[in-house]
């Protein structure tokens, strides 16, 4: 061969120059790898360093906790470590991963999810998608067998009729054959074709029942839930969990579960066609590749929950700033929210370079394994056909075998890190799945039926955590339309109150009774349906006015709609804008008013017509004008029904049937405005709602009550469109 090479010459050069520039090109290749491992490995030290490592952490602290004024300030703060809470969730999850069981789990789920059940044609797609990956395993399997056949052809040798010697046989059907196997085994074929045309319906089915679940069940869950729930974090886990459902079916089904077949097959046909040696080489090759992918597969996997996330974080956190605009804005932090974005990036591209080049370090070890295996494999053929024990042809068919099974093999390698890193969104899944209502129906329980909508607090105490504010021993009984007044200083407990007769939370103890019924014993639904609230702050969906209004009864027509606006003193503003009832309201209704929100919550709950009525400071953000004409909406509005008003301006309830005046959780004064005052006038002044009545009529706090006068009275009257009477009734005798 080297002789051969040094006659040769081609453009003038020969074959002895020809064999040093081969020769130099070698040496160049070689030395050029490895300073590419050397860079490699000096990268990967680099990346393994703790500090760098800890870098994108720092996007996990609470930039609250200190608010940054300066750039030096905000460098400071993108360098701290990570909290405890978050490493401990992290530190958990991926205890969680591992398991056997816990993979089970995953494994089953998502085949469960992704099999259509219930649909019977795309439950025969799902098995002829099946049925063609088997059909495959059996072509893969045959193929070398054919190519075999077609090398032995042409050793056999004839005579043609002229008598001539044929060495070589042309068999057509065996090269035919060959090429329709090898065609079959092609990515571009009409199996494939056909297995992407079935997989489409099937998955797309999948896709659409699982989220539906998925968001069915956020929606079932309590207050306490999406109040803890990071907004914007819920629909791409259900997103990413769906993406890893079918993909984790596709890899196991079929990724893992061909190979497995290819390598059994081979494993059996070696073992009993080609004698034990043959076996178990390929055994003692497949048990090292396990063990040595097993912990390579660590390490990705490590690498992986790193990166995903450092990335999940990041993603989040600009999310977030983005949803908080206005906020940002008003603290002119752009360009720290910037900066904390860059932070997170970098930090997602050092954790990308780094899992990278540890896959590329840690694939080597197995790309030499199966080369050894190759060549222990080659040598004994080669002897056994040099021994006369074999015939030629069966080398290429070892080597096409072996050469076959790289692939399935290989798989394992990849695969399983990859199916792993599609659970850690299973898990997160798995978190909101696992999350239960706090607040739940009994089985079996029955609506409310509302006859007339009389209401009763039985000793009613509640806590929203251990160690948190709620309510204590809250009692009181209301007759059908009558109206409830509850004041108190702020973060006393009133909206809690609303919330419990809402049945957002249910009292830790105490009943609520709506026309006799422990409203903890019947539906939620039908408790909800019987309550128009108000809230302290309308939220609106980003659609237009006139889809927020109907919100509250679908089925309404128009003219109900308008005739609900209508009532709450908001059409002839809508009638103001381009696009009238068709105006987008924008992202929580952002491109309105605070006014304008407050007023269409109240056409929705004219528009709901239920028994029972919150209102939890439903006008606080009116002008005494707008109030005054809206008041008398209301009152239209809960005439006949029992109604909650909570409020921080007393004229707003003063002519309540009750008032409670709320404190620290406990209700410490109760009666009518008439009957507060004038206790607290008996009493020397003393009384919670006497003092909020004169700080907010204008009386200085040391006057004593007994110097109530008409200037005073005439003065609060001008805020609380206070009657004569009213006024008359509270001076002094
Ligand atoms: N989801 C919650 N989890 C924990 N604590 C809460 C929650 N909601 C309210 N609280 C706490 O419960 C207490 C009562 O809150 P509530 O909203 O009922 O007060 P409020 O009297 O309506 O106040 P305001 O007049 O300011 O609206 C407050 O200390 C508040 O911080």
């Amino acid at each position: 061969m080297a002789d051969n090479l040094r006659k040769f010459s081609l453009f003038g050069i020969t074959g002895d120059v020809m064999e040093k520039i081969l020769l130099g090109s070698l040496a160049l290749r070689f030395g050029l790898l490895c300073i590419m491992a050397l860079l490699s490995v000096v990268t990967l030290s680099e990346i393994l360093d703790p500090s760098v490592l800890q870098m994108p952490a720092s996007l996990l602290m609470d930039p609250l906790a200190s608010p940054p004024k300066t750039n030096t300030e905000l460098g400071a703060m993108t360098s701290e470590p990570s909290t405890k809470t978050d490493e401990d969730k992290d530190s958990t999850e991926k205890t969680r991963q591992q398991g056997f069981k816990s993979v089970l789990r995953k494994v089953v789920f998502s085949l469960r999810m992704s099999y259509p059940s219930g649909k019977r044609w795309l439950q025969v797609l799902y098995f002829v998608k099946f049925g063609i990956m088997i059909l495959g395993r059996v072509i893969v399997f045959y193929t070398p067998m054919q190519t075999e056949r077609v090398i032995r052809a042409f050793g056999q040798t004839g005579q043609a009729a002229d008598g001539a010697p044929i060495l070589s046989k042309f068999d057509m059907a065996s090269i035919v054959s060959y090429v329709l196997y090898d065609y079959l085994k092609r990515y571009s074929n009409i199996l494939t074709a056909i297995t992407a045309i079935v997989d489409t319906p099937v998955d797309d089915h999948a896709r659409s029942s699982m989220t539906l679940r998925f968001f069915q069940h956020v929606h079932g869950l309590s207050m306490e839930y999406h109040l803890n729930a990071k907004s914007g974090e819920t629909m791409p886990v259900l997103q990413g969990a769906e993406h890893s459902v079918i993909y984790i079916t596709e890899i196991l089904l079929y990724q893992i579960l061909p190979s497995v077949l290819d390598v059994m097959l081979s494993l059996v046909y070696f073992w009993f066609a080609w004698g034990w040696k043959y076996g178990l080489i390929m055994v003692v090759n497949l048990v090292l590749y396990m063990i040595m992918n097993h912990f390579t597969t660590k390490r990705r996997i490590r690498n992986w929950n790193d990166y995903s996330d450092v990335s999940h974080k990041a993603s989040s956190r600009a999310a977030d700033s983005l949803q908080n605009f206005e906020t940002v804005k008003h603290f002119s932090n752009e360009a720290f929210e910037v900066d904390r974005y860059r932070a997170g990036l970098v930090g997602h591209s050092k954790m990308s370079l780094r899992s990278t080049v540890e896959d590329s370090l840690l694939a080597m070890p197995r790309g030499l394994l199966w080369s050894w295996n190759l060549f222990i494999g080659c040598a004994l053929c080669a002897t056994e056909i040099a021994q006369g024990k074999r015939d030629p042809s069966s080398f290429m068919t070892f080597v096409l075998h072996t050469k076959q099974l790289e692939d399935p093999v290989d798989t394992f390698g990849w695969v399983f890190s990859s199916i792993k890193r599609e659970f850690n969104s299973i898990d997160k899944l798995f978190d909101i799945l696992e999350a239960e209502p706090t607040v739940k129906d009994i089985p079996n329980a029955p609506s409310l039926i509302t006859k007339k909508g009389d209401i009763e607090f039985e000793d009613v105490c509640f806590q929203y955590g251990a160690d948190k504010k709620g309510l204590s021993n809250i009692s009181f009984k209301v007759p059908q339309g009558s109206t409830i007044g509850i004041v108190g200083p702020t973060g006393s407990g009133k909206s809690t109150l609303l919330k419990l007769m809402f049945r957002l939370w249910d009292p830790t103890s105490g009943r609520i009774l709506i026309d006799g019924q422990d409203i903890s014993k019947v539906t939620q639904t039908s408790v909800r349906e019987q309550i128009g609230v108000v809230p302290q702050d309308t939220t609106l969906l980003d659609e237009s006015i006139l889809y927020n209004i109907g919100y509250a009864r679908p089925s309404a027509t128009r003219d109900e709609i308008e005739d609900a606006a209508k009532a709450a003193h908001i059409h002839d503003n809508i009638m103001t804008f381009d696009k009238g009832y068709n105006t987008s309201v924008g992202e929580r209704g952002a491109k309105l008013s605070g006014g304008e929100r407050q007023r269409i919550g109240i056409a929705r709950v004219v528009l709901k017509r239920s028994s029972i009525i919150l209102l939890d400071e439903a006008t606080s953000a009116l002008d005494s004008a707008t109030e005054n004409d809206i008041q008398k909406a209301l009152n239209a509005v809960t005439e006949n029904r029992t109604t909650f008003v909570v409020a921080h301006r007393l004229s707003t309830v003063m002519h309540a049937d009750l008032i409670l005046c709320i404190k620290d959780g406990r209700i410490v004064e109760r009666g009518t405005h008439e009957e507060l005052i004038q206790r607290a006038i008996d009493d020397d002044g003393k009384g919670e709602y006497y003092k909020m009545w004169r700080i907010q009529s204008g009386e200085s706090s040391s006057s004593s009550a007994s110097t109530v006068s008409d200037d005073v009275c005439d003065s609060a009257f001008q805020d609380m469109t206070y009657n004569a009477e009213t006024c008359a009734g509270l001076k002094e005798p």
